[in-house]
C-alpha cells in the first residue's frame, strides 16, 4: 500500500453546543483521489478546516506524514505538504495571475522541496490553462478562472495533498466536467493526493475512486462510489434527492 500522508484520528470540532465534526477517522494515502459528500451543514468544510490547520480540532489528533500537527497553524500544514482552496476564491485581485501562484510558493516556505513536476509557476499555470493570462490582474479574470487560480495558489505551495472545496460551484455542466478532468490530470501527472468536496455528486462519483460521506458531523460511509451509493445510511441521509440525481447522471 502507498504511503500514509494524512491521518485524522477521532477528530471533532465543536462550536459551543454544536458538534460540526464528530469523531471522524480518516486515512489518506499518496495518489488517492477522494471525494467528500454530505448534505448541507454535514461538516465537510469544517473537516477541511481541521485537516488544514484553519480550525484546530476540539479533540482528536492529526498526523501529517507521521508528524503530529494537532493544533498547528495553517502554514505548518502547508510546509508539511497540505494545501487547500476555499469555497469563495481568495485570490489577490491587484496582483498578477502569476504573482498569485508565487505567493503560494512563499506561503509554504522557500526551502520546501518541490515534488517532481511541480517546479515552476509556469508549469502550474499551463496545467490549469491559465498561461495566457499570467500577466493579467487576478481581479480582471472571470470567476471560473479565479477558481482555477485558487487551485494554482494551492499548487504553488508544492503540496502532496490538495484539498478542493467546491471548486466547481457555479460552473456550467461542461465546465464542471472540464474541471473534473483537470483534477484527475493533476493527480495522475503530479502524483498528488486530491480530496474534493463538491455538491455536484454525479460528477464527483464519476471521477473519484473513493468517497467519504459525512452526515451531521459523523462519517457514515467510506468506500468506492458503487459501495457508497448502495449504502442504506447514505440513502437515508440524502433522502434520495442529491444522491438520486448523482445516480441518474
Ligand atoms: N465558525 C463557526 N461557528 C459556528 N458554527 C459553525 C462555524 N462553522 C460552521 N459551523 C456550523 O457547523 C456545521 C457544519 O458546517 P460546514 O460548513 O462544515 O458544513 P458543510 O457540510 O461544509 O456544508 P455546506 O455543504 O453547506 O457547505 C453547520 O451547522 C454550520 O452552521
Amino acid at each position: 500500500m502507498s504511503e500514509v500522508l494524512l491521518q485524522a484520528e477521532q477528530v471533532s470540532v465543536r462550536f459551543g453546543g454544536l458538534t460540526a465534526v464528530d469523531a471522524v477517522d480518516c486515512t489518506l494515502r499518496a495518489g488517492e483521489l477522494v471525494g467528500i459528500i454530505g448534505p448541507n451543514g454535514a461538516g465537510k468544510t469544517t473537516f477541511f478546516n481541521a485537516i488544514s490547520g484553519v480550525q484546530p480540532p476540539t479533540s482528536g489528533r492529526l498526523l501529517v506524514a507521521g508528524t503530529d500537527l494537532t493544533g498547528s497553524a495553517p502554514h505548518h500544514f502547508a510546509a508539511h505538504g497540505i494545501a487547500r482552496t476555499f469555497q469563495t476564491p481568495r485570490v489577490f485581485p491587484d496582483m498578477s495571475v502569476r504573482d498569485n501562484v508565487r505567493f503560494g510558493m512563499q506561503f509554504a516556505g522557500r526551502g520546501r522541496r518541490a515534488p517532481a513536476g511541480l517546479a515552476s509557476e509556469g508549469e502550474i499555470l499551463a496545467m490549469l490553462g491559465l498561461d495566457a493570462l499570467a500577466h493579467e490582474d487576478a481581479g480582471a479574470i472571470t470567476p471560473s478562472q479565479q477558481r482555477l487560480l485558487e487551485i494554482g495558489m494551492a499548487l504553488g505551495t508544492r503540496p502532496r495533498v490538495l484539498l478542493l472545496d467546491e471548486v466547481a460551484a457555479g460552473l456550467t455542466e461542461a465546465e464542471v466536467d472540464a474541471m473534473a478532468r483537470r483534477i484527475r490530470r493533476l493527480r495522475d501527472e503530479w502524483q498528488l493526493t486530491v480530496v474534493w468536496i463538491e455538491h455536484a455528486v454525479g460528477t464527483l462519483l464519476r471521477y473519484v475512486e473513493r468517497v467519504l460521506v459525512l452526515n451531521q458531523g459523523r462519517k457514515i460511509a467510506d468506500g468506492t462510489p458503487a459501495e457508497v451509493i448502495n449504502d442504506a445510511q447514505v440513502i437515508e441521509a440524502y433522502l434520495g434527492d442529491e444522491l438520486a440525481e448523482g445516480i441518474d447522471a
